[in-house]
């Protein structure tokens, strides 16, 4: 399975018991190709971040099986699973979780001293640089605007050059120019060779990727290869009336 950054195996995760119970992913068979960027759209509650969270290993399915880098996540300990998360993926989420105290560079370089590393200043210049933040390596969140904030935890998440970056509504908080200039980033990512996989509401952030996944209650719905804001659009309308229907 070395082709597929991620795969994923009849996923399924059920949340809670008895008459809480919420299917929120059932028989879930996706694979996600190395140097590809997909967009996973869906109608709120289809399980969106429920995939997300399951293909990064940040939470477990209750079903099936998660192949990340080619290795499969259940039979792995917490504690290697964070190590393998950690050499793996990167997040980006739409609220920016940076540290206030810390500046941009601080911020960027936890993620690698948190592993043990002592990351060079021109390993973290480079990479707030390729965000276009070269000049703000020293000003904290709070100087920043939303969209810098953003492009922070961006640099953060790529610092590590992850072979797999997850992005959940990465540009939900931004306005539409800075919101197009993270978009462009992500491709870019994937025309490198790395693995972009990103939730969005926005048919216009869904054509930046290489193919959309449609999820509805819980399962594939649809895909769409080569992916127009139009077409994206398009797609989702029939699926929202199909799911009136039914
Ligand atoms: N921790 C949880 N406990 C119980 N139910 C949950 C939990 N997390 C999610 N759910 C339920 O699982 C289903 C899928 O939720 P999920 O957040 O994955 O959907 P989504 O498509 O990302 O939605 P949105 O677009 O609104 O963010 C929903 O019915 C939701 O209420």
């Amino acid at each position: 399975m070395d082709e597929e950054a991620v795969a994923l195996r009849s996923l399924g995760k059920v949340y809670g018991t008895g008459a809480g119970r919420v299917v929120a992913l059932h028989e879930v068979t996706l694979d996600f190709v190395t140097g590809t960027f997909t967009a996973v759209m869906g109608p709120s509650g289809s399980g969106k971040s429920t995939l997300l969270q399951c293909a990064a290993g940040l939470d477990r399915p209750t079903a099936g099986e998660v192949y990340l880098a080619g290795q499969p996540l259940s039979p792995l300990s917490e504690t290697k699973l964070t190590l393998l998360r950690r050499d793996t993926v990167g997040f980006i989420f739409q609220s920016f979780n940076l540290l206030p105290a810390l500046t941009a560079e601080l911020n960027v370089a936890l993620p690698l001293r948190l592993a043990g590393r002592r990351p060079s200043r021109r390993e973290v210049r480079d990479v707030l640089a390729a965000v276009g933040l070269a000049d703000r390596a020293r000003h904290r969140p709070a100087q920043l605007s939303g969209g810098q904030q953003q492009r922070v935890a961006i640099a953060r998440a790529l610092v590590s050059k992850p072979a797999v970056v997850f992005a959940d509504e990465p540009t939900g908080a931004l306005d539409s120019a800075t919101g197009r200039d993270v978009l462009a980033l992500l491709r870019g990512l994937a025309t490198g060779g790395q693995t972009v996989i990103m939730v969005t509401h926005d048919p216009v952030a869904a054509s930046y990727a290489d193919r959309v996944v449609f999820l509805a209650d819980g399962a594939v719905a649809d895909e769409l290869a080569a992916p127009t804001a139009r077409s994206v659009a398009d797609r989702m309308t029939t699926l929202e009336l199909a799911g009136a229907r039914s």
